[in-house]
């Protein structure tokens, strides 16, 4: 399967940056508009979706791109998150989910419709770190959560994605978690899998961000800090590309 736009976007930047930003607007926020006005110029891409969605998602994807100008990428809750609107979606698998539905009918049941819309599907493997049990993500995702205190097992889930084919892992805390998924765990990961590492769930603050990318994250993601308060998207940027640029050095003096 051929690498589309979207994706090769994306690794241009993570070759270049050393990590990518990836703000979440979710299609039921009212404020949706706003959101894409102020992050517009500090994010590389948009990811959109929601674990609970009943929303006009053709017209808000459309508005979106309207307003940044940025590739959007559907991040779907089940097989109604799929618009046309949209430049991309990861085409996930809860690899870590009890329920077959979200392991593989799902996506399953949507691919069709992603084919005939063109939508460029970006395989991803989305793993359910503790404490994923306690959002909404794990509560819908029926996840079978990987304990916080076992980094060694979400690694595990990363190499075998890697070896599914996948070329993307989404390290998931879950929307408004307490703490987000483990540096170790990102650290392991990444020593162990070849796959771009997505982290997301919990990131408040840009300290969190410059850790992550540091131990190894190639995608940073949040979605309830810019939900509440869009601003906090450059000071977010800024740490999340000083940490890649870090990184790229500490790669190359190797
Ligand atoms: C690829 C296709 C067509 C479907 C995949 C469907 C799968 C596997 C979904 C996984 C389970 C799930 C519920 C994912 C939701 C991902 C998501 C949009 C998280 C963000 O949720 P928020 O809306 O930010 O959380 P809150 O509801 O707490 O705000
Ligand atoms: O809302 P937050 O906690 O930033 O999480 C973002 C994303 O990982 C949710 O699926
Ligand atoms: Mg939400």
């Amino acid at each position: 399967m051929k690498i589309g736009n979207v994706e090769s976007y994306m690794n241009d930047i993570i070759a270049k940056e050393g990590a990518a930003y990836a703000v979440l607007i979710d299609p039921d926020e009212k404020n949706y508009a706003e959101i894409a006005e102020k992050v517009k110029d500090y994010a590389d891409v948009i990811i959109i979706g929601g674990s609970i969605g009943i929303c006009d998602l053709d017209k808000i994807t459309k508005d979106i791109k309207e307003i940044t100008n940025l590739p959007t990428i559907l991040f779907p809750g089940n097989v109604d998150g799929i618009t046309k609107e949209a430049d991309a979606l990861f085409y996930m698998t809860l690899m870590n989910s009890k329920n077959t539905y979200w392991t593989i009918t799902a996506p399953t049941l949507g691919c069709i419709k992603i084919k005939k819309e063109g939508i460029e599907p970006i395989p991803m493997a989305y793993i359910g770190i503790e404490p994923i049990q306690n959002t909404a993500v794990g509560y819908v995702g029926e996840v079978n959560a990987i304990p916080s205190a076992k980094p060694e097992i979400a690694a595990m889930y990363c190499l075998s994605a890697s070896y599914f084919g996948m070329r993307w892992a989404y390290l998931e805390a879950g929307s408004g978690a307490k703490f987000p998924v483990s540096s170790k765990a990102i650290a392991t990961a990444k020593h162990l899998a070849d796959i771009n590492v997505i982290v997301g769930g919990g990131i408040r603050d840009p300290e969190t961000a410059f850790e992550k990318v540091m131990y190894g994250a190639d995608v940073i993601v949040t979605g309830t800090l810019t939900e509440q308060n869009p601003d906090a998207v450059k000071e977010m940027r800024n740490a999340i590309k000083k940490a890649g640029l870090k990184k790229l050095e500490k790669l190359t003096n190797l």
